[in-house]
């Protein structure tokens, strides 16, 4: 996927989906536009929830052979899954801040696989905290709406949770570029004309912030 935060990236979060036709399901969403796909992984540790992990991640490459796959791993000790999700042909490794005593040796690991590295943060802890890194990855992931483009000029930003339609323009407007979408895009009659309507919001307003600096 081409690199660059002044492009909108749409990426639906296949957590949504129908798990049980997973191939499908992700090649229907780049039928309908997408620019890649959000895979969720939690361990039950970081976050209450179990989904899958490289094994999965592993059977999709084959299938989806170009399709940019960004790990959001809402995982502890991120660190020790880097090299499994490389081998298994995960294309961005995003950890939480939240989850290592070490953010810099896990953004270092993620880099020497050839993954693009990034880090994220929870609802609550504040943004400031991602300023030693920000030189460092290619995407912060916000998990919630703040003043954005301001404080992270350089890399991909990316939102998720509860982004869609209705809430796609605060987000543009914070200065978002990457867009994860679960139930909006997925649960849509026409994903293609959601997916387009995302895409014109972001682009629109970073043409708006292009004009204005
Ligand atoms: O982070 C997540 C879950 O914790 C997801 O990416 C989530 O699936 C997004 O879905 P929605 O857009 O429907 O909130």
């Amino acid at each position: 996927m081409e690199n660059g935060c002044g492009k909108a990236k749409i990426g639906p979060s296949i957590l949504n989906s129908d798990l049980s036709d997973l191939t499908s399901e992700c090649q229907r969403m780049m039928d309908s536009g997408a620019d890649y796909l959000h895979l969720d992984v939690m361990d039950g540790q970081f976050v209450p929830n179990l989904t899958f992990g490289h094994p999965v991640v592993k059977c999709l490459r084959p299938k989806l052979p170009n399709v940019f796959l960004d790990m959001h791993m809402m995982v502890a000790k991120p660190e020790q899954w880097i090299e499994g999700m490389h081998d298994a042909g995960a294309d961005q490794y995003t950890f939480h801040f939240e989850a290592t005593d070490d953010p810099k040796t896990c953004i270092r690991k993620i880099k020497e696989t050839g993954m693009k590295a990034g880090i994220g943060i929870k609802p609550n802890t504040p943004v400031e905290v991602l300023d030693p890194f920000v030189d460092l990855v290619d995407m912060v992931l916000i998990m919630t709406v703040r003043y954005l483009r301001e404080h992270f000029s350089t890399v991909d930003i990316e939102v998720d949770g509860g982004v869609g339609p209705a809430t796609i323009q605060e987000c543009a407007e914070a200065g978002a570029n990457m867009i994860v979408s679960g139930n909006a895009i997925m649960k849509s009659d026409n994903p293609r004309e959601t997916i387009q309507y995302l895409r014109n919001v972001v682009e629109e307003a970073i043409q708006k912030s292009q004009l204005e600096r």
